[in-house]
């Protein structure tokens, strides 16, 4: 297929661009490296620098012949979404409607949408399945959800075959055996996992821990770590199976919860450094405890994670910061 990568210049964009070319896919990438790297786009693909509301359209003729695309592209921070919403309506609603009107105009026919597993809030039922309630917490989490009620709009209205993929918490990275590596590198970094392995490199020097007295065993929030190679394995399974005039939605997790102390504990089996913790307060609009049930996507899909130790999913982010950060 010819394929547009919207934001593939980031992390999870650029591994599931990287499995595409490998599949033996066309891929342009169209990023506007406002958190992204373009040494991170994978050779291969076409790059294509700038924002998906003022490009879109102009990639997306009738005649460019595309098949599809795959929609990274957004802002992703919790706690700048609480500070600045704004931004998040427009660049995440505002710029996918973009999007959407470029591709309705060309007739492109398929679409896999980056949604995310906080749509759900915090429940007390676990794992969450996608029938479970939804109840952003926080203007980004609000943000992914909007786009997942325009496209079930647009593909009753207008036949647009489109995927919602719910992520929970993607982690890891892809590794060459060339040495060529793809994993997460944001700046600033927001992410328990690789914030855990700067302070074990001593970039940092110890994890402020928000909070220790959530109702859960160890008094931590929990959370359903995915590796990103398996997130990037959904795409593909999940653009081969959309079906004009559907929406479909699929949460994507181990179904395994783990602590942040937890994950403090495989960053030190693995690296073998000491990580110190500091107690912080709690961090304004955190879930408590998230964990996917994703057996719609292995039903439906035949998806089927290969990468779900904790250990290995560090291990993988690991190699990844001491060959590339
Ligand atoms: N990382 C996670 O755990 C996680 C979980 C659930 C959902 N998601 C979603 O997955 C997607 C990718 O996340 P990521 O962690 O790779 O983030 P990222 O910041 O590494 O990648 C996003 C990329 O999009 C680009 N971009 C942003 N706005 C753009 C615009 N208007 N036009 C063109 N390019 C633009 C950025 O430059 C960046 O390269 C996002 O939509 C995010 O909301 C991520
Ligand atoms: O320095 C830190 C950073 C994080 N945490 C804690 O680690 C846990 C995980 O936090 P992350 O920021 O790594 O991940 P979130 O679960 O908050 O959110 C992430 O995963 C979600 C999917 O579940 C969203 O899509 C969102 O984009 C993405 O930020 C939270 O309890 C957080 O408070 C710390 O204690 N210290």
């Amino acid at each position: 297929m010819k394929l547009l990568v919207t934001g593939g210049a980031g992390y999870i964009g650029s591994v599931v661009t990287a499995l595409l070319l490998d599949a033996g896919h066309e891929v342009v990438v169209l990023d506007d490296l406002s958190t992204g790297y373009a040494e991170a786009v994978p050779s291969g693909a076409t790059f294509v620098r700038g924002r998906v509301q003022d490009r879109a359209a102009e990639l997306l003729t009738p005649e460019a012949g595309f098949d599809g695309v795959l929609h990274f592209a957004a802002f992703i921070s919790v706690g700048e979404s609480v500070r600045q919403p704004e931004r998040y309506w427009d660049n995440n609603v505002v710029g996918t409607l973009s999007l959407l009107s470029a591709m309705r105009a060309a007739g492109v026919p398929r679409l896999i949408f980056s949604s995310t597993g906080t749509v759900h809030g915090d429940l007390d039922a676990l794992p969450i399945a996608e029938d479970a309630p939804v109840g952003p917490l926080n203007p980004y989490a609000a943000s992914k959800l909007a786009v997942d009620y325009a496209l079930a709009g647009e593909a009753a209205a207008h036949g647009l075959g489109a995927v919602s993929l719910r992520y929970f918490n993607a982690s890891g990275a892809l590794l060459r055996p060339d040495g060529t590596a793809y994993g997460e590198r944001h700046d600033p970094e927001t992410h328990l996992i690789p914030i855990v392995l700067q302070v074990a490199a001593g970039e940092r020097e110890k994890l402020p821990l928000y909070g220790d007295d959530y109702p859960t065993p160890d008094g931590t929030c929990v959370r359903d770590y995915i590796h990103v190679t398996d997130l990037a394995s959904a795409h593909l399974l999940a653009l081969e199976s959309v079906k004009p005039g559907e929406h479909r939605v699929y949460n994507l997790g181990n179904g395994n919860g783990y602590s942040n102390r937890q994950v403090v504990e495989a960053v030190r089996e693995v690296t073998g450094a000491p990580v110190p913790v500091e107690i912080a307060p709690r961090r304004p609009g955190d879930i408590v405890a998230q964990v996917a049930s994703s057996e719609r996507a292995r039903a439906e899909l035949g998806w089927n994670p290969a990468r779900t130790d904790l250990r290995d999913i560090v291990a993988d982010a690991w190699e990844f910061y001491r060959r590339a950060c």
